[in-house]
């Protein structure tokens, strides 16, 4: 048996789909439902519904032996997994993002405010990238309104189409990742388990199609 730890949320349809088309299930994991554990009927393959934040953590523990998660999750948590394929879904991008037409003064401010879901990412960036210590204020969603509001300088948040920033008055200032979901293995099922290449190779072929 092996157990796959899935993202709930924006990802949950994709990533579900991703299983329904390669055929190694039987079940339809994409209709709506509260349970948490969700076990195909040949009984080769369970499913766990997990937060995104939490995928890394039960596959590193091995509790899953994989997960399907964001690169902006793994980039953040930092957690000792094998990343192991890119799934081509779920793709958007990191940004450093302000207010529009105030990039070149905001840039140069010396003590600035960024406000993000991605603390370590920000951090990372900030540190490694322009050489500069910032103050960094964790915000669970919703980050756009800070700039807005006076919470912060500026924000680093997830962009895809561009929509959210522009109807609140805001532009991408620097891209900092592309972003796209990830198949995390644990090390050990790696070694252990056998069927886990039987698995990647289905998703791959998926991907290529
Ligand atoms: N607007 C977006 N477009 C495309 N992909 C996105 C977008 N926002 C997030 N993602 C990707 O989808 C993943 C899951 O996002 P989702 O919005 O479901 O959860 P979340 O808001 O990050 O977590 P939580 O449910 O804990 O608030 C993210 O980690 C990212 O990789
Ligand atoms: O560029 P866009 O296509 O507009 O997408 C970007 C938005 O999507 C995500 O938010 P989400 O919808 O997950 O809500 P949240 O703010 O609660 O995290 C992200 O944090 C941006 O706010």
């Amino acid at each position: 048996m092996i157990t796959i730890a899935l993202p709930k949320g924006r990802l949950t349809e994709e990533a579900t789909e991703l299983f329904q088309r390669s055929s190694l299930i039987s079940i339809d994991i994409s209709q709506e439902t509260r349970k948490l554990v969700l076990e195909d009927p040949r009984g080769n393959l369970r499913f766990l519904m997990v937060k995104p934040f939490d995928v890394p953590t039960y596959v590193e523990y091995g509790i899953a032996d994989m997960g399907i998660v964001g690169k902006d999750v793994l980039l953040e948590v930092n957690k000792k997994v094998y990343e192991l394929l890119d799934l081509k879904i779920g793709k958007c991008f990191i940004a450093l993002a302000g207010p529009k037409g105030l990039r070149e003064e905001l840039l140069k401010k010396s003590e600035k405010i960024i406000a993000t879901k991605f603390p370590n990412i920000t951090k990372e960036y900030f540190e490694n990238v322009l050489g500069e210590d910032v103050q960094i204020i964790k915000l669970n969603g919703s980050v756009e309104l800070a700039p807005i509001l006076g919470l912060s300088d500026m924000i680093v948040d997830i962009v895809e189409s561009g929509r959210t920033l522009r109807e609140n008055g805001l532009e991408v200032y620097e891209k900092l990742y592309d972003i796209s979901a990830r198949l995390i293995i644990n090390r050990a099922s790696l070694k252990l388990k056998s069927e886990i290449e039987g698995v990647v190779n289905c998703l791959e072929r998926m991907i290529l199609q």
